[in-house]
């Protein structure tokens, strides 16, 4: 793949390179709203129209080359965003732009320059090889033949996807369909890619291979990569900087370790110890939550490491195996937003008017 200074995929777009990275961010929200009108029918010949708030005056800005985790709860708005920000959607209210392209309004000229994988739906051709997906985007995107190829085997390489390339794509497993997907999303040489949920339903080793492959992508080529993930680990090992949404707005904007503070969220150390034991006498503000024959659970504080309390139940006990539990994303958020004083509100929609 060329670098992303050199524009993707040799097009040229005539996109607006000037501005982005510079002043502002390269990707760029003002006070965007999205609005939903949906008709609801409540009796017979009566209908009732409402308004959806997905998206409520939210700003931030992403700065090129920068990864960053977009989470929230089912309905938070994360996927009307990521919709807005690649132009499938037009916002009801605010300035959104990307690489300086108002997205909504220059669609095809933003596409060139963005990649999009959606965890749960394929961009690619179900019944076709997965060779001959590429294909099809090879003459899509117009990418130059030497490119082309060049990216093609890099991405094949990279993403181990060499024996799978005459394979229909509704025979791959998830894992290869997901690295599949990937690549397709990167033959044209996007700078900013956005991943909804690229780890759903993998097993560990797709998920260490599609976050190793992210990380390479970013440090190497310095792409932007905006994640939307229910997957905390995605997060915690790809993304210095985390946004969280609720009911469509922007409820914390900074580093993860900052979201469990403010969530006093905490990770369980399970320990196994050789015999049945009473609970272990662990240092403040670590404690046993649970005993169960020789294994026993120890709350922690997520922000801390976990090797200091490792250390002393292994100097102290007969240990014999350990493994530490993430928290969930969900539990951290909830609790965010409790801290917050944010308590929970019926869906974001408001009864506008009755129409019969
Ligand atoms: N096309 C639409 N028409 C009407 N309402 C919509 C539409 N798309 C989304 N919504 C509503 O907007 C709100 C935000 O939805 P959105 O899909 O953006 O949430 P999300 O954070 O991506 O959720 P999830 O994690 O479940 O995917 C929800 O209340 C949803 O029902």
């Amino acid at each position: 793949m060329t670098g992303v200074d050199s524009g993707p995929a040799g097009v040229d777009d005539g996109a607006d390179r000037g501005p982005d990275g510079a002043d502002g961010g390269f990707i760029e929200l003002d006070g965007v709203e999205k609005v939903f009108d949906v008709r609801k029918k409540t009796g017979f010949m009566k209908r009732e129209r409402r308004q959806v708030r997905a998206v409520d005056s939210i700003s931030f800005r992403v700065e090129r080359g920068e990864m960053v985790g977009y989470i929230g709860p089912n309905g938070a708005g994360k996927s009307t965003t990521i919709k807005m920000l690649t132009g499938i959607l037009t916002p009801s209210a605010g300035r959104l732009r990307v690489a300086g392209i108002d997205p909504s309004r220059d669609r095809t000229r933003l596409a060139h320059r963005i990649g999009v994988v959606f965890g749960q739906r394929t961009t690619l051709w179900w019944d076709l090889p997965l060779v001959d997906s590429y294909r099809l985007m090879h003459r899509m995107y117009r990418i130059p033949d030497a490119r082309y190829r060049e990216n093609l085997d890099r991405l094949v390489e990279l993403l181990g996807l060499d024996d799978l390339l005459d394979v229909p794509v509704r025979q791959l497993s998830l894992g290869q369909r997901m690295r599949g997907d990937i690549a397709a999303a990167l033959l044209h040489d996007p700078e900013v890619l956005y991943l909804d949920e690229p780890t759903i339903g993998l097993d560990v080793v797709s998920k260490s291979k599609v976050r190793e492959f992210l990380r390479e992508l970013n440090a190497e080529r310095g792409t932007t990569v905006l994640l939307t993930t229910h997957d905390l680990q995605d997060i915690e090992q790809l993304c210095k900087r985390v946004m969280v949404i609720d009911h469509g707005r922007l409820m914390y904007d900074g580093p993860l370790a900052g979201l469990h503070e403010a969530g006093e969220s905490e990770r369980t150390l399970v320990v196994d110890l050789e015999r049945e034991l009473p609970p272990i006498d662990a240092p403040a503000p670590a404690r046993v939550v649970r005993v169960d024959g020789p294994r026993q659970w120890l709350a922690f504080p997520a922000a801390e490491s976990a090797a200091p309390l490792v250390a002393r139940i292994a100097a102290e006990y007969p240990l014999v195996d350990l493994s530490v539990r993430e928290p969930d994303i969900e539990a951290v958020i909830a609790k965010m937003l409790h801290s917050l004083g944010d308590t929970p509100k019926p869906p974001p929609e408001q009864a506008e008017r009755a129409v019969s």
